[in-house]
């Protein structure tokens, strides 16, 4: 039986940071990955999309200002950008360990499993453990289909070496969009199947339809309202069946990815053995991010039941779950959150959404505006730009803002701290920022 103060599953964002920080604070510390060390924002993720994306972008905005001081034919050299991002990526497991051994935290490969709440079992191997952190992240959701198995995942996105003539995606949410938009770009012929009647589900309906009309004027397909309901392979080709409210279609295409959404990776854990309880979201976790029925295990990142999956968020409630293992009480206090769809022109949002505002019965304004026109959009002879801020009707305080635009990332950073610092809308307005950037652009919302 080997002991620890703190056993942690998982080697991502949230992982990693749990272990280095009780690590340094002198406790003995195991970690344990089931894949190579790093996990996904750095390696299938965030990171290695934004590295390909670079190259995209860059081919976007030449094909954009063709004529107009860029001339001759510039070509996305899909296998090189993909290169560029394995660059990246590559050192990036044997890096994350050799980092957590030279801190003196015993790093475990393969799959542990709880015997009960105290112990879990790897190999033959027996340990215990003061803490237990279950930080294992999400993994692609199963559609339970026929002919499943024929179908990509996210990971497998980032190592096609080739660009397909033709992709189907299932689902048209952040990692359908981004991914499909890509492809449509790097010259395939590319459609959407969304179950929903709205592309990229959780944002606001008024800056999702400028994506979808960008996607569409890309030559994107996008089939709403549609679920797909089987795979067949033919002569190396593949037949998604759908279904729609008139009846059935089918589409052939050379492949054909899941991007139907990410569920917790539980049940590799036993995780019923220890009386640990879950739910569709993952681990049930209280305020302390500790389990609501065992205390002395923590889940932090995607995998416990609070907030949004997204990078900053595993992070923060990784720091959280470390805190309160050293001692501290510390609960989970987040600020608005605002996360982006990296497509282009980028779809931005924090805070409510219209119709969140108008579920909550709140009393709002709205200013909302087709930007396109804007300088900023068109010095770069960019199609899209557009926003809608929604404002407490009394205290002129931010209830939320979105935009869709080539860099509404950043400026919806601006909202971020502004909703955090509790400030009003007009407060923000009379800001000065400097000309001609993106941010000017608040002053003029
Ligand atoms: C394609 C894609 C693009 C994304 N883009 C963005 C973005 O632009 N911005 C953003 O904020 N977020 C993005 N995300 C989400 C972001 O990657 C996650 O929120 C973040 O990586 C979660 O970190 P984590 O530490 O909670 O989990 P992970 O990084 O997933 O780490 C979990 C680790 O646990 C391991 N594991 C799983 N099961 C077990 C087990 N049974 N035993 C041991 N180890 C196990 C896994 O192998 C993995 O290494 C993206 C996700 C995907 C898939
Ligand atoms: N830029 C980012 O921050 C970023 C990028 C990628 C992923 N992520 C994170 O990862 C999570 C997962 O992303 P995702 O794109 O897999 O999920 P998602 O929830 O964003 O989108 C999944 C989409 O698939 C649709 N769908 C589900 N079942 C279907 C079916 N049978 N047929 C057709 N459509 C179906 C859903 O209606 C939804 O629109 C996100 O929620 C996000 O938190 C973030």
């Amino acid at each position: 039986m080997k002991k620890f103060d703190v056993f942690i599953f998982g080697t991502g964002t949230a992982g990693k940071l749990v272990a280095n920080t009780c690590k340094d604070a002198g406790k003995s510390v195991a970690i344990i990955d089931n894949r190579e060390y790093g996990g996904t924002c750095s390696q299938r993720g965030c990171d290695p999309k934004k590295l390909i994306l670079s190259s995209v972008e860059a081919f976007d905005h030449a094909q954009n200002m063709k004529n107009d001081g860029i001339s001759g034919s510039v070509e996305l050299d899909w296998r090189a950008a993909l290169n560029y991002a394995g660059r990246y990526t590559s050192d990036i497991p044997d890096n994350t360990e050799n980092n957590l051994k030279s801190n003196g935290i015993t790093c475990l490969h393969g799959e542990a499993t709880f015997l009960d709440s105290n112990t879990v079992l790897l190999e033959g191997e027996k340990y215990q453990a003061s803490h237990f952190v279950i930080a294992t992240g999400m993994q692609t959701l199963s559609l339970g289909i026929p002919g499943e198995e024929f179908m990509l995942t996210s990971d497998d996105f980032f190592t096609l070496k080739d660009v397909p003539e033709k992709v189907v995606f299932v689902g048209a949410g952040y990692i359908g969009m981004e991914f499909g938009q890509m492809l449509a770009r790097a010259g395939s012929k590319v459609t959407l199947i969304e179950k929903g009647d709205q592309v990229l589900g959780p944002f606001e309906e008024f800056t999702a339809n400028f994506i979808e009309k960008a996607s569409k004027e890309l030559g994107i397909q996008i089939i709403k309202n549609a679920q797909a309901s089987s795979v067949e392979e033919k002569e190396g080709r593949f037949i998604v069946n759908y279904s729609k409210e008139d009846g059935m279609h089918q589409i052939t295409t050379d492949c054909v990815f899941n991007t139907a959404g990410r569920v917790p990776s539980i049940e590799a854990l036993n995780l019923e053995k220890a009386s640990v309880l879950t739910d569709k979201r993952g681990v049930v976790v209280n305020e302390y991010l500790q389990s609501t029925t065992q205390p002395h295990i923590y889940a932090c990142g995607d995998v416990s039941s609070k907030n949004l999956p997204l990078t900053p968020l595993s992070g923060i409630e990784a720091s959280i779950v470390a805190k309160n293992i050293l001692g501290e009480k510390t609960k989970l206090d987040i600020p608005a959150i605002p996360s982006t769809a990296f497509t282009i022109p980028q779809c931005s949002g924090i805070g409510l959404t219209e119709a969140q505002a108008k579920e909550l019965h709140k009393e709002f304004e709205i200013i909302e505006k087709d930007a396109s026109e804007w300088f900023n959009n068109q010095r770069i002879n960019a199609s899209f730009y557009a926003y809608k801020i929604i404002t407490d009707k009394k205290t002129g305080l931010i209830l939320g803002a979105h935009i869709a635009g080539p860099e509404a990332s950043e400026q919806i950073n601006m909202f971020a701290i502004a909703m955090k610092a509790g400030m009003t809308f007009k407060e923000l307005r009379k800001t000065i920022f400097n000309y001609p950037s993106w941010g000017n652009d608040l002053r003029s919302m």
